[in-house]
């Protein structure tokens, strides 16, 4: 192909770019009336415009005569039915714009460019996971890793063959590793569920929360409190282990975004197990408490469905995973036992 064609691409993604994230500004400004957000997107746009400009992308701007145009007239693209998936859809096109842009500037030896490109990328995925109408759903199969109850696998193995299955949360456990090493696997784990889509919660350590840009932090009982966990971590989520009615109502009064329940049954996979009232607390729970909560320990395929009857909605679930030789296959047994 002509090189200048790649100007011509790159020409055109940034229009594409910038027009979607237009949309999405207006949506920010005019509907949510959410300045925050508003001028995020307004910056992601000029620095959309700006980082790159050549004299060749005007020149052989074509508009009517870009066979695109039938193409995408011809495309259920536009067919939204409510603004979720305007948002969704318009956050997409960004994202793929943008790795347009990174390929073809890569291709003219625009290495530098490419990277600056590749960081917007990133910041439009970080856009879209704290956009105002995108809320974290709590059901269904929430995955913790678990490298020393797997065979061979790491963490990274692990979250990446959840996101495989549809995992839509994943949290990052890790009880034997340096906090370097926990750092990095989180680092690996952070941009693949960003790209993903995927919900990522840090357990334990909120500095790495925090130096990843994690979505969540989930700490227990004995951790810093919850409000001070607040004040340092803003608006992220904030989950909290719950043994009894009281812990449950002071996670509720001093701000939690979801609780944890459990354990539920017995289990080996962690140490200094907590009593809990197991499924007669979760069914308290279910009829009293009104964030989300999410179902903790032991739970597994031959027993989930028993979680479900006393009021489950969201199970978290480490070594049935973790020791599944396809989680794959595990999570789609699992949901079917949820049937
Ligand atoms: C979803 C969820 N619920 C409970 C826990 C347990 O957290 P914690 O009590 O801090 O114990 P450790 O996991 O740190 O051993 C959890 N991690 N996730
Ligand atoms: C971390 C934790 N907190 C309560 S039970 C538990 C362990 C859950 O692991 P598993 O799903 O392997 O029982
Ligand atoms: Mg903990």
């Amino acid at each position: 192909m002509c090189k200048l064609n790649y100007y011509r691409i790159i020409d055109a993604n940034i229009n594409r770019v910038a027009e979607g994230v237009r949309v999405l500004e207006d949506i920010s400004r005019f509907i949510i009336e959410n300045p925050d957000t508003t001028n995020s997107l307004r910056e992601l746009r000029h620095r959309i415009r700006k980082s790159f400009s050549h004299p060749r992308l005007a020149n052989y701007r074509n508009a009517a005569g870009d066979i695109g145009l039938s193409v995408s007239a011809a495309t259920t693209w536009d067919n939204k039915g409510n603004i979720s998936d305007l948002v969704t859809g318009n956050f997409k096109r960004i994202q793929e714009g943008i790795r347009s842009i990174e390929e073809h500037l890569k291709i003219l030896g625009y290495n530098q460019q490419s990277k600056v490109y590749e960081t917007l990328r990133f910041s439009a995925y970080q856009l879209e996971k704290n956009f105002p109408l995108k809320r974290v759903v709590f059901d269904g199969i929430y995955g913790i890793t678990g490298e020393t109850f797997a065979t061979g696998k790491t963490n990274v193995d692990l979250a990446k063959e959840m996101i495989a299955a549809g995992i839509t949360v994943i949290q990052y456990r890790e009880k034997e590793k340096s906090k370097l090493e926990k750092y990095h696997q989180c680092q690996t784990i952070r941009r693949l569920t960003l790209e993903a889509g995927t919900t990522f919660i840090v357990n334990d350590d909120l500095d790495i929360a925090l130096a990843v840009t994690a979505d969540g932090i989930h700490i227990g009982q004995d951790d810093l409190p919850l409000k001070k966990v607040r004040q340092i971590a803003g608006n992220m989520i904030i989950g909290v282990s719950t043994h009894n009615p009281d812990q449950a109502k002071a996670a509720v009064s001093d701000g939690a975004d979801y609780i944890g329940v459990g354990p539920i049954f017995s289990t080996n996979t962690k140490k200094n197990l907590e009593k809990s009232g197991g499924l007669k607390y979760l069914e308290w729970v279910a009829e009293n408490i009104s964030i989300p909560h999410v179902a903790i320990g032991g739970i597994k395929e031959e027993n989930i469905a028993q979680v479900k009857k006393h009021g489950g909605k969201c199970f978290a679930i480490i070594s049935e995973l973790a020791g599944a030789h396809s989680i794959e296959q595990k999570v789609a047994a699992l949901h079917s036992a949820l049937e």
